[in-house]
């Protein structure tokens, strides 16, 4: 079953043929499966940024339309939109994002609160959470008192409390050390296998990517190739990088 389907995607800043004008995104179409753990890579400048922008609502397509769950995600007025996304996505941000006046047990609860979630539903889920990331003995620590990693699982846990569809996550390795890396690549493999919840990840970090289950590259705002993990994610990662080497760019 489909989750996610972006048709004929096309972005153009600017006027149309107006000088100036940069067609980003060139008539993308990708369709993701419920449960699927997916990499989208490409250089610098290919539209990465744009189509995760278009994917999530936060931005509208000059042509094209995008399919969230069924759901036509541009054609919904801004307060449908607004709350769909607070809904039905999950956002993992490079740096994190958590507020630094609350707790990691406030952050992770603050999607719900904006859902006015019952206290004993919050409480229930933040433990659930908490236990699967290892995170219960940090809860009632500030953000700048724990690790990278840590914040990382923090932001995980929130973008998963409201039980969204699915998850994306921008350059989420972005700011992590190694160990750190492996950690938060670790936590998005249970989101997809034990939690079964699609993960969408935008990225230039082959290790990172040698994590999911499929890799799209996008090279001058159009889908250049794909490669499908068929074999061990070390495998897979030497794959990746000849197949980048291919593709050229950085
Ligand atoms: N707001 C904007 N106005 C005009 N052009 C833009 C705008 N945002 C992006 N672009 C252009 O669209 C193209 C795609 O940019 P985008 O940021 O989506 O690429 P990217 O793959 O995310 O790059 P990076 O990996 O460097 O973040 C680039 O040519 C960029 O200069």
């Amino acid at each position: 079953m489909s989750v996610l389907e972006a048709r004929n995607i096309v972005k153009v800043y600017g006027k149309a043929e107006a000088e100036g004008a940069t067609t980003a995104l060139n008539g993308i179409q990708l369709s993701v499966t419920k449960g699927e753990f997916l990499a989208i890579m490409g250089p610098s400048g290919s539209g990465k940024t744009t189509l995760l922008n278009i994917l999530s609502g936060i931005d509208k397509p000059t042509s094209g339309e995008v399919l969230l769950g069924g759901v036509m995600l541009h054609d919904m007025d801004a307060n449908s939109l607004a709350q769909f996304r607070r809904k039905q996505l999950g956002f993992v941000f490079q740096d994190f994002n958590l507020l630094d006046s609350l707790t990691v047990k406030e952050n992770i609860m603050l999607p719900m609160i904006l859902e006015k979630k019952s206290v004993s539903e919050m409480e229930e889920k933040v433990q659930e959470l908490a236990g699967l990331f290892e995170i219960e003995d940090i809860l009632h620590k500030y953000p700048y008192h724990i690790s990278g990693g840590q914040q990382q699982r923090t932001a995980v846990s929130r973008a998963l409390v409201n039980d969204p569809q699915i998850i994306y996550a921008d350059e989420p390795t972005g700011n992590l050390d190694s160990k750190s890396s492996t950690t938060i690549m670790e936590c998005l493999e249970k989101v997809v296998k034990e939690l079964s919840t699609t993960v969408l990840l935008v990225t230039h970090d082959v290790f990172a990517a040698s994590y999911c289950q499929r890799i799209v590259f996008i090279r001058d705002g159009a889908i250049h190739s794909s490669l499908e993990k068929k074999s061990e994610r070390t495998k897979f990662l030497d794959e990746v990088m000849e197949h980048l080497t291919l593709l050229g760019g950085n």
